[in-house]
Formats: C-alpha cells, structure tokens, sequence
C-alpha cells in the first residue's frame, strides 16, 4: 500500500517539470494514506530528475517523519495542516507556476470569467489575506496552512480546489496526487485565459451564477452528466 503510494507521489511530481508548472527543485507534490494516516512527500530541495519512490519521506500526521532518511519538502507542515482540514482530499500541490504566481503576487482573486474556469471551480478562485510580519518570522509554514484554512471557512475545497497563497503561489488539491496536479495544470490555464481576458477590456464581469451552476454542477454535483460515467 505505502509503496503504492510512493509510487504514484513520484509520478505526480514528475508531472510538474513535464508540465512545465516549476523550474529547478520548486514546488511539491504530497499524498496521504487516510487509512494510517501517513503522508508521503517529495524530499526538500532534491531535483525532480534524482527522485526516486524509495526515498520519499513518509510522516504521520502530527508531523513525526516515519520513514526515509531526506528531509522532508520545507512545505509539508502546510500539506499535513490542509489534510487535517478538509478530510475529502487525498493529494496536495504546490508550484510556483507563473500565471497563477502572477494573480498571487498582484494580491489578486481570479474571477470566474468563463465556462473553462466554471467547470472546474466553484466561483473566484480565492487569495487569502497577506501573512503578517510576525506570521511570517514565526512558523511560516504553518501559518501558511493556517492562512488557506481561515480563508476556506466558509468554502468546499471539493468545489474549490485550489487557492492562491498572497505573494506567494497557488496551492492545489484533490482526492488523489493526480488528480491535485491536474487541478494545478487547470488553474494555471485559468489564470492565463483571465488575464487576457482582462486585458481585451476592463468591463469584464464574472459569469452569470446559472451559467456557473450549469457548467461545474454537469462536471460535479450529484445530478453530474458529463463524459461516460453512468448513474
Ligand atoms: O518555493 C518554495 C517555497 O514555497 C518551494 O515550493 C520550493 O522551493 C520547493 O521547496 P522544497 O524542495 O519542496 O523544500
């Protein structure tokens, strides 16, 4: 089981590079086994063409490192923070893929403009409230995590899955690792068509709230029709 799951955190982080969503040791990619509760994540720092599955840290979900002798990636205490959150996922990543950092940096929402981004997620992308000085000196990883934690109390990460971190980046999840870099992958196509899309006209709004409904529900309520998937 827990090899498995090495096995498919190594392919998702190779995914990342392949995507072209990070250059040199950025971002990571983790997974947890809900069962035992461990996590399994890229090692801090390590080039994506050196990873090997064997070696990927394991830790439980107080943070103890289980297995594997490389440091864990210096953003696992917010991976472990967001899997004690919202128990639906099973993958979490993050990138610094340049047009979802474009909106972070900006300290910008990314408004849901169109259908491509309604299918996918639930509303505006969110930016969560810059970190304060002391949040930032102290436990920053953690603050991190606490910082997308507070920013989703009122949203479903299942119909949101993702946010942009303020001058920072994009955080992605999923019920999978695959299925968190694909969100990725998404919300880095969604961050370039809006701001394209801002930069034909100002006037732009977001999409009427039934045009909304009709695209993510057909993708991702109960009543979903899209693709093979028969009830
Ligand atoms: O840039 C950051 C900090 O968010 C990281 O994503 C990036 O350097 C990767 O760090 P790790 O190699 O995972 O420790």
């Amino acid at each position: 089981m827990l090899q498995d799951l090495k096995k498919k955190v190594l392919e998702a982080n190779l995914e990342l590079p392949k995507r072209d969503l990070v250059i040199y040791t950025w971002g990571n990619v983790s997974a947890i086994d809900r069962d035992t509760g461990l996590v399994v994540i890229k090692p801090s720092g390590v080039a994506y063409e050196d990873l090997k599955a064997e070696e990927l840290p394991v830790l439980d979900l107080e943070g103890n490192q289980v297995e594997g002798r490389l440091k864990p990636s210096s953003d696992t205490i917010t991976h472990i923070l967001l899997y004690q959150a919202f128990p639906e996922i099973g993958g979490v990543v993050h990138t610094h893929s340049p047009w979802c950092t474009v909106w972070a940096q900006a300290g910008k929402a990314i408004p849901s403009l169109g259908t491509t981004h309604a299918d996918y997620f639930y509303g505006e992308i969110p930016i969560t409230r810059k970190l304060t000085k002391e949040e930032i000196n102290h436990n920053y990883e953690k603050n991190t995590g606490e910082v997308i934690i507070e920013t989703f109390e009122d949203k479903n990460p299942s119909y949101m899955p993702g946010v942009l971190v303020n001058n920072h980046g994009p955080f992605n999840w999923g019920k999978t690792p695959q299925e968190a870099v694909s969100n990725a992958v998404i919300m880095e196509e969604i961050a370039k068509l809006a701001y394209y899309t801002q930069s034909l006209t100002d006037a732009v709004k977001p999409i009427d709230n039934s045009l909304l409904d009709k695209h993510f529900l057909r993708k991702n309520g109960n009543d979903s029709y899209y693709g093979q998937v028969t009830k």
